[in-house]
């Protein structure tokens, strides 16, 4: 790591910066809020490693600016009523001092995650999705309101009912084709929920539409 590396990383250690890499207002593209306008801010930095990951550019951390978070509420207030914080694993940084920022904007507070580090923040939904590299930890399992499991192969199934198992009764539940799979996968996924319906299919709608 190079000097300004390293200072970009003390910067963000109490979580009143984040590495910020973009943002931007678009239309939720994923799950249960598929076709809602929301303000996305993407957090850099993420050592899950999965390795069909759709923004491996947000993985090092250090090589995106440190960013206030008063300066990203005020960016997101001026959007849309629902903001989506993503990454990289937002969860990487401490999400209290974000989530408190945008709040006081009375927005609605919606999360991308894995589960794999410790629950911080306060959020209004949670979008949990398992990874094998780094698995969910215990307290993520009850507050997911939806879990969105990635299908790159027929096991994917077997994975995503281990999880079906640990999350609350409302918990809504798809699966979502790894994005250069989706042909091999869209069969064995209408299948599987046709035979298993308390599945439901999430697409990656805005790579359809070809918006960010
Ligand atoms: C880029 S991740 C960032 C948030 C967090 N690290 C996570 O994985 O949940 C956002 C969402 O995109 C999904 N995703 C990433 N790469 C994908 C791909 N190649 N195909 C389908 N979904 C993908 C992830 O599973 C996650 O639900
Ligand atoms: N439109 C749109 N919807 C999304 N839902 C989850 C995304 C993500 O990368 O976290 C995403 C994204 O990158 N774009
Ligand atoms: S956890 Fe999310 S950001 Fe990290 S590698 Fe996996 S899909 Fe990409
Ligand atoms: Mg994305």
């Amino acid at each position: 790591m190079n000097e300004l590396e390293v200072k970009n990383l003390e910067l963000v250690s109490d979580g009143y910066y984040v590495p910020l890499m973009e943002e931007f207002y678009t239309i939720q593209g994923e799950g249960f809020h598929t076709g809602k306008a929301a303000y996305f801010i993407r957090i850099g930095g993420c050592d899950v490693g999965c390795h069909w990951c759709d923004v491996k550019e947000s993985w090092n951390a250090s090589l995106h600016p440190p960013t206030h978070v008063n300066t990203i509420a005020e960016n997101a207030r001026n959007h849309a009523d629902t903001v989506v914080v993503t990454g990289g694993e937002p969860l990487t940084w401490n999400m209290g001092p974000l989530t408190k920022a945008l709040k006081q904007y009375k927005l609605k507070i919606h999360l991308e995650t894995s589960g794999a580090y410790p629950l911080t923040g306060i959020w209004d939904w949670i979008c949990l999705s398992p990874k094998k590299t780094k698995p969910p930890r215990d307290e993520w399992y009850q507050v997911a309101n939806e879990v969105k499991i990635i299908v790159y192969n027929r096991h994917d199934l077997k994975w995503a009912e281990m999880h079906a198992e640990r999350v609350s009764k409302d918990c809504a539940l798809f699966l979502q084709p790894e994005w250069s799979k989706r042909n091999e996968v869209m069969p064995i996924i209408t299948q599987y929920i046709l035979e298993n319906p308390k599945w439901r299919i999430s697409l990656q709608t805005h790579k359809y539409i070809g918006i960010p």
